[in-house]
């Protein structure tokens, strides 16, 4: 048997929330590379908080947390981490073009009086055509639909070539078909070997796509593993209290 990948994120004991009161608490959970890990829960459990957590968007408030093996206060390089947020789409007074807006994923890493090298050009390209968007990328962004803009973000979150990429509910609120690229999008990443972790209420939407779920409920990691043990999990649960498991 072949070594396990390393680890890209470690959390152990870690506990996250907001001006020193705990949201999620004694989370143990490894991502390794190329894993594809969906996040789910009941609304308000803590999967936000504990992603946000990751980006130093909510409060670390106790265990250990590193990034590809670095405590996540000493990383020194946000941009090795990319965030797509939940329920943001673009629309806005500020007039950009699909590229001008991916662009904006290198400012972190290149201050924005430097013009844009060659490197930096073809890193857009690429981001753009990863997202399915390649025939968009001269469009302004405020004429695309939402699940579009959707895909606008998440090649903005690539361009940087994060190690792992963070993603809010990424299918969310946007219809069927639009549902339907975006999952295409995410498979492509996930054959190209592209660490994620997907909050997501859609499970069925990421079939294929996702090769672990972690559950998490009242602030505690209640699952972590296959998709078919998630669905014995949800059928134990069921029985459990009484009900017949959802079909
Ligand atoms: N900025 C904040 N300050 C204080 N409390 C917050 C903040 N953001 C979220 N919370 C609280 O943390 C708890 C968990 O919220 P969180 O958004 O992490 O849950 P979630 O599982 O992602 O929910 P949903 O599925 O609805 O997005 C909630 O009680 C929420 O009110």
């Amino acid at each position: 048997m072949s070594a396990p990948a390393p680890p890209v994120v470690e959390l152990r004991g870690a506990a996250f929330g907001y001006r020193g009161r705990p949201v999620v608490s004694d989370v143990d959970l490894t991502v390794r590379r190329g894993e594809v890990v969906a996040v789910l829960g009941p609304n308000g459990s803590g999967k936000t908080t504990l992603v946000k957590g990751l980006l130093g968007l909510s409060e670390h408030l106790s265990g250990q947390v590193e990034v590809l093996g670095t405590p996540l206060a000493r990383l020194p390089d946000r941009t090795r981490i990319g965030y797509v947020p939940q329920r943001h789409t673009l629309v806005g007074g500020v007039r950009a073009t699909v590229a001008e807006v991916v662009a904006t994923g290198l400012l972190a890493r290149r201050p924005w009086y430097r013009p844009a090298t060659r490197a930096d050009r073809e890193a857009v390209l690429a981001a753009v055509e990863a997202a399915g968007l390649a025939d968009r990328a001269r469009f302004d962004v405020e004429t695309l639909s939402g699940g579009q803009q959707r895909r606008v973000l998440i090649a903005r979150a690539l361009v940087a070539r994060p190690d792992v990429l963070l993603m809010d509910e990424p299918t969310a609120g946007v219809d069927r078909a639009s549902q339907d690229v975006l999952t295409s999008v995410l498979r492509r990443l996930a054959d190209a070997g592209t660490t994620m972790a997907i909050v997501t209420h859609e499970l069925s939407a990421l079939r294929g796509v996702v090769d672990r779920i972690v559950e998490v409920d009242t602030g505690h990691v209640t699952f972590d593993g296959t998709p078919e043990g998630y669905a014995v999990h949800q059928g134990a649960l069921a029985r459990s209290s009484g009900r017949t498991a959802a079909r």
